[in-house]
């Protein structure tokens, strides 16, 4: 789906262009779930702004969905193909009702009116939101309005769905729902590159990218990440408790892959 080799990217800064991005590579295979994470003004945002054809590249290559995003034209294509979920639940919507902000994402598709409303009909029952189909957008908690923005990136038929920190803004009910839905997303086919902060999230994550200072500097599990890497001390992390237990166990000699990385896993170890 995406494949980055030794990206660049330098940004206007007043008279100046500052580097944001420094020699990313990597390679983001269709249906996978990546976790992408990073302290704040590290280039997380700007890594997926290029990814979706907002940021031009300054250097190296860089293809998503087969198109080559050094071409001006594919720069626009790419939409089709990703998506973003942003932080800000208030700031995706455009309709004044659920209903009509999942037509407008369907509009330019040429379907004819009836195919048009029952596929509208479809997505707000894949996102759980066919009660509230008529409901004034307003009166949507912040969790209903990022299943609303998901249900527009799934009307643009989009393969990739970024969720920006999607989750931030949400309390821990709302995370869970949002985070599930987009699970059921990735085990239907999309492929999935979630931005957080949150540990467990990270944990829970097959593949983990960190970046620091506009670079790549962990790609792989999170056992390796969190058990046999020093970045997480280095970068100042508080483990998440079930990973604090973990080490623990580390500690007694317990192998890799058997140290925990979820409340469930630690459950059925105990
Ligand atoms: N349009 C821009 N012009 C110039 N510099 C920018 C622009 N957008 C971002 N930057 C700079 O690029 C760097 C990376 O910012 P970016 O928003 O990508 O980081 P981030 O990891 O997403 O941060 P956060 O977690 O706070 O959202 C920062 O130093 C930021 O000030």
């Amino acid at each position: 789906m995406i494949r980055a080799h030794n990206l660049t990217l330098s940004l206007r800064d007043g008279q100046h262009r500052r580097p944001v991005l420094q020699g990313i590579s990597i390679h983001i295979g269709r249906g996978e779930w990546v976790a992408l994470t990073g302290a704040n003004g590290c280039g997380k945002t700007s890594l997926i702004r290029t990814f979706n054809g907002l940021n031009t590249p300054s250097g190296g290559s860089l293809s998503v969905a087969g198109l080559d995003l050094r071409l001006p034209q594919n720069r626009a294509a790419v939409k089709q193909h990703v998506q973003l979920v942003f932080q800000n639940p208030e700031a995706q919507t455009v309709g004044s009702t659920p209903f009509e902000d999942i037509a407008f994402g369907l509009e330019n598709r040429g379907l004819d009116r009836s195919l048009m409303i029952a596929r509208i009909h479809d997505i707000l029952q894949q996102v759980g939101l066919a009660h509230k189909a008529e409901a004034d957008v307003a009166s949507l908690s912040g969790g209903e309005r990022q299943r609303l923005a998901v249900g527009c990136c799934l009307a643009l038929e989009a393969g990739m769905i970024i969720f920006d920190e999607a989750t931030s803004m949400l309390d821990p009910a709302g995370r869970r729902d949002i985070l599930g839905l987009a699970r059921e997303l990735w085990k239907s086919g999309t492929t999935v590159l979630w931005v957080t902060q949150r540990m467990e999230e990270l944990a829970e994550s097959p593949r983990i990218a960190v970046m620091g200072d506009g670079q790549l500097l962990y790609d792989g599990d999170p056992r390796t990440l969190f058990y046999a890497s020093e970045l997480p001390d280095t970068l100042g992390w508080t483990p998440s408790p079930v990973v604090r237990i973990g080490r623990l166990l580390q500690r007694q000699g317990w192998p890799l892959h058997l140290l925990p990385l979820t409340e469930p896993q630690l459950e059925a170890m105990l």
